[in-house]
């Protein structure tokens, strides 16, 4: 699928556990502003190549081409994650990682922080500049009469929130979702997909999904995948037609 702006190259990527291939020869780009889903079956490789992307799994073959803003073309797959992460890549994973001994808006305000040294975030107060960042962020995920609470006292949908504002709390150019819906209700689905849909403005994102109402109600594009390999592209009206795309994941219920 040809991409106009991409901010992300994934080209020729295989990885390997020992013996066993689990991403042969993957190639997708992901546009700038874009959400695009990833699909398919359990152990399909999905989150194997988003961990690939943050620099969590390391590459056997090909590159990872992040065009950063302010960096330029980068080869992800020859970085650490730490570095990735300043880059502009953010990663979000399945279980939320919020810190739960200190405050929703400490929350933030150490995510925040945390972008720019740890000295920042140890010794100084954050600039007005920042404060009202902080601010923004807290309303934009609909947490600002809680800031005061601890995550503790959260739904587990207002956590999942706490966390996708902690990513943007960084500024991130790429965001990965690793199934960010799981466990919610419908109303939380919902409110998620709004959130991701204001956050594409800034950002592109890539999500790895089963909600496939989720998926058509959010995604630009999704890639499918199937025993680590790109099985179909495109959109999701388009992808739904494929039979095989049926045979082996959206037909099975
Ligand atoms: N660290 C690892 N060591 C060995 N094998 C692994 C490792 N991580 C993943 N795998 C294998 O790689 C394959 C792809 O797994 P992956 O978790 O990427 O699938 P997935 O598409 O994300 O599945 P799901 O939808 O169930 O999360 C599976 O066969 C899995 O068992």
């Amino acid at each position: 699928m040809e991409v106009k702006d991409p901010v992300l190259d994934i080209q020729d990527v295989s990885i390997k556990f020992g013996d066993f291939k689990a991403i042969k020869d993957v190639s997708t780009s992901v546009g700038k502003n874009e959400i695009r889903f990833f699909i398919g079956p359990n152990g399909a490789g999905k989150t194997t190549i988003l961990d690939a992307i943050c620099g969590k799994n390391k590459v056997s073959d090909g590159h990872i081409i992040f065009h950063s803003d302010k960096d330029g073309d980068k080869d992800v797959t020859k970085m650490r994650e730490y570095k990735i992460s300043d880059l502009g890549i953010g990663r979000k994973f399945q279980a939320p990682s919020v810190f739960g001994g200190i405050t929703i808006e400490e929350n933030i305000e150490l995510a925040v922080a945390r972008k720019h040294s740890i000295y920042c975030t140890t010794f100084l107060k954050l600039s007005k500049e920042k404060k009202d960042y902080m601010n923004y962020v807290l309303e934009f995920i609909g947490l600002q009469d809680k800031r005061f609470k601890y995550p503790g006292s959260l739904s587990h949908g207002e956590k999942q929130w706490l966390e996708i504002g902690m990513l943007m709390a960084a500024k991130p150019q790429l965001m990965l979702l690793d199934e960010p819906v799981a466990g919610m209700g419908r109303k939380e689905t919902e409110k998620t997909a709004e959130l991701l849909k204001k956050i594409k403005k800034d950002c592109s994102i890539i999500v790895v999904e089963h909600d496939m109402q989720f998926a058509k109600d959010v995604s630009d594009t999704v890639t499918v995948f199937h025993e680590g390999q790109v099985l179909d592209e495109g959109t999701m009206e388009s992808v739904q037609r494929n039979q095989k795309v049926i045979d082996v994941y959206l037909g099975r219920g």
